[in-house]
């Protein structure tokens, strides 16, 4: 795939990991509650990112927890457009807007956002549509259900091929609308629809979702699977989002959906400077 990513008017520059900082402005998300509702907050909170490092900042205005309840249309663009309209104004820095929402996707494109998050990987009426005619890359990830059920008693034969299968038939969906494989970044979707289990699983055989010849995001900083393991809180699996974080890299992915900018960008520096020598 290019080593250069379009994304609306700037560049992704995918021949070298970047680090996605997680801008939350919904009163319920898990880590941040509530504390980022307010746009300047919020941009404060993205400019601090990208001093650390960001060159994305991943703005949500619908927690996507297990358990969160949906937001409506107009309630989330509420949330979301005037951070996307700030941040795009102040920060030189590529705007990914987190949504399910035709209308959010539009008006978000129309304000400057550069990449289209949707963790429904566009199955809601009139997503492909929305998405397509933004023109901006798209990440489709695999979850299966909504966020309030999802957690009850996922079961899969095989969770790679669950989640192989999945993307390799929304990328169908996406061409058939006119969005080309070259707009399209993965995720598999770790946290969404799985056991402790599938998520370990999936995460040590990442490497067979490299094949499908796409970057590969990936979203681990502060879930439950670190917590289940190391038996930790929300404010105490720092150390586990950067093991994961590490491993990630190693096992090829390009993008880290992260709390923590500035350290996981160390961990990023730290291999991109064992790779560099000979
Ligand atoms: C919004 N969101 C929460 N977790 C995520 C993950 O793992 N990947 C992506 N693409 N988005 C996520």
């Amino acid at each position: 795939h290019p080593s250069r990513l379009p994304c609306g008017s700037r560049l992704l520059d995918l021949s070298r990991p970047q680090v996605m900082g997680i801008l939350n402005v919904t009163p319920d998300s898990f880590s941040d509650g509530g504390r980022f509702t307010a746009r300047d907050a919020a941009l404060r909170h993205a400019e601090q990112m990208v001093a650390a490092g960001a060159t994305l900042i991943d703005i949500g205005g619908e927690s996507t927890r297990p358990g969160a309840r949906s937001v409506s249309p107009t309630e989330e663009l509420e949330r979301v457009a005037p951070v996307v309209d700030a941040i795009a104004r102040e920060l030189d820095v590529i705007i990914s807007v987190d949504t399910s929402t035709p209308a959010v996707m539009r008006e978000s494109a129309r304000l400057g956002a550069g990449l289209i998050n949707d963790v429904r990987s566009l199955q809601r009426d009139g997503a492909l549509d929305a998405a397509a005619d933004t023109g901006l890359p798209v990440c489709l990830m695999h979850m299966r259900g909504e966020p309030g059920d999802m957690q009850d008693d996922p079961r899969y034969p095989d969770i790679v091929i669950e989640v192989r299968d999945f993307l390799v038939e929304r990328m169908a969906a996406c061409a058939t609308a006119g969005i080309p494989a070259e707009r399209i970044l993965l995720d598999p979707g770790f946290g969404f629809a799985k056991t402790l289990e599938h998520n370990l699983a999936l995460f040590k055989r990442m490497g067979e979702l490299s094949d499908l010849g796409r970057p590969l995001l990936v979203g681990v900083s502060r879930k439950s699977m670190i917590g289940k393991v190391l038996g930790h809180e929300v404010g105490g699996r720092l150390y586990g989002s950067l093991a994961l974080a590490a491993l990630a890299l190693a096992k090829g992915a390009h993008i880290l959906r992260v709390h923590d900018v500035a350290e996981t960008v160390d961990v990023v520096r730290m291999i991109a400077a064992v790779e560099a020598a000979q």
